[in-house]
């Protein structure tokens, strides 16, 4: 059984509801390891009556198992917490006792994800699918891959043109690396010929970012920043897939009144939408969508897409290529806008 509605949350500390609770946060459990709700809810019958098996997020190995009693979660989570479940594969699983989140605390983890760009309905948002063929990402990914990697705590970048300097999210326009490398010029002339935006034309993209993310691995949700870049940008997904998720704050970005965790959940409400990025299409963010909207990916080793469970690849890797900015921005959302603030 599985409900939805109700949200659960890890206590904050160890010891908050310790067998005071019937809901337990099970982790490494799920349908993204291989276990159906179904399945979890019996093994874990064998304590008492289960109320309800409910994800706990959308990452689909963490799962709130919900008694009727507080005796029988206790039992459970004396029985199976880092033991292997012999009814569950032998997985060991890592419980917390859980408490129900009132409503204001609740963050909806839960957006679900379009396949197509156009179904977000964000203005300068659009995404081409196969915008390289399956032997031009090898040749691709070789090129970065003879190249020097630098290490970031997470994934590896590479920059080209102008390096990014993330402590000040921002570019380094004193010091030019160089033109961008020859093996994109055929990415750059599809670039200029694909787009309607007279300012993305070769030879004025002139900056390129790859970045490679290890499966499981996101990126935090920002807006580049409007003084660095002018123009589109324009992303290109290589190796394996992932999930890009839009949020639109209210409160504008630059000095948000707001703290977001480590998943890039937030205490204020946002608009929140979500696209898949297959490999080898390119996302093009403009106007509203690169000035307004955060971006994010969320750190998933598994996606649920409609009602599909997609892992990642062991890596994707990124080809970011923007114009580096000349004179302040004076875009249409001061709000979001270094440049204006
Ligand atoms: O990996 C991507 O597609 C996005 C990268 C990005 O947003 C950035 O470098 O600012
Ligand atoms: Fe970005």
């Amino acid at each position: 059984m599985v409900k939805s509605g109700l949200r659960f949350a890890r206590p904050k500390r160890a010891s908050d509801g310790d067998g005071a609770s019937p809901n337990l946060y099970v982790a490494n459990c799920g349908p993204a390891v291989g276990l159906s709700f179904e399945e979890i809810e019996s093994a874990f019958a064998q304590f008492g009556e289960v109320r309800g098996v409910h994800a706990a997020d959308s990452s689909g190995a963490r799962v709130i198992v919900s008694y009727a009693l507080n005796s029988s979660a206790q039992s459970a989570f004396e029985a199976l917490n880092r033991n292997p479940c012999p009814n569950l594969g032998g997985r060991l699983l890592h419980i917390r006792y859980s408490v129900l989140q009132s409503p204001s605390d609740q963050v909806n983890d839960f957006v679900s994800v379009s396949l197509e760009a156009s179904e977000l309905r964000i203005p300068g948002l659009h995404l081409i699918r196969d915008f390289v063929a399956e032997d031009e990402e090898k040749e691709l990914l070789a090129a970065v891959d003879s190249r020097t990697w630098n290490g970031l705590s997470k994934r590896r970048v590479q920059h080209y043109g102008y390096e990014f300097l993330y402590q000040i999210r921002n570019v380094d326009t004193k010091h030019h690396l160089g033109e961008l490398p020859s093996f994109v010029s055929p990415i750059l002339e599809r670039i200029s010929s694909f787009s309607s935006d007279a300012e993305a034309v070769h030879g004025i993209v002139d900056q390129l970012t790859v970045n490679e993310y290890p499966s499981g691995v996101g990126l935090a949700p920002h807006i580049d920043t409007h003084s660095a870049f002018e123009g589109s940008i324009f992303s290109l997904s290589l190796a394996g897939p992932c999930i890009m998720e839009f949020r639109r704050y209210s409160q504008g970005a630059r000095f948000p009144s707001f703290a977001t965790d480590e998943k890039g959940n937030s205490s204020e409400n946002c608009l929140r939408k979500a696209l898949f990025l297959p490999p080898r299409s390119m996302l093009v963010l403009s106007g509203e969508a690169r000035y307004a909207w955060h971006h994010y990916i969320p750190h998933h080793k598994v996606d649920v897409v409609q009602g599909h469970n997609l892992r990642r690849g062991t890596r994707r890797v990124s080809f970011t290529f923007r114009k580096v900015r000349n004179g302040p921005c004076c875009c249409e959302f001061p709000q979001y806008c270094d440049s204006q603030s």
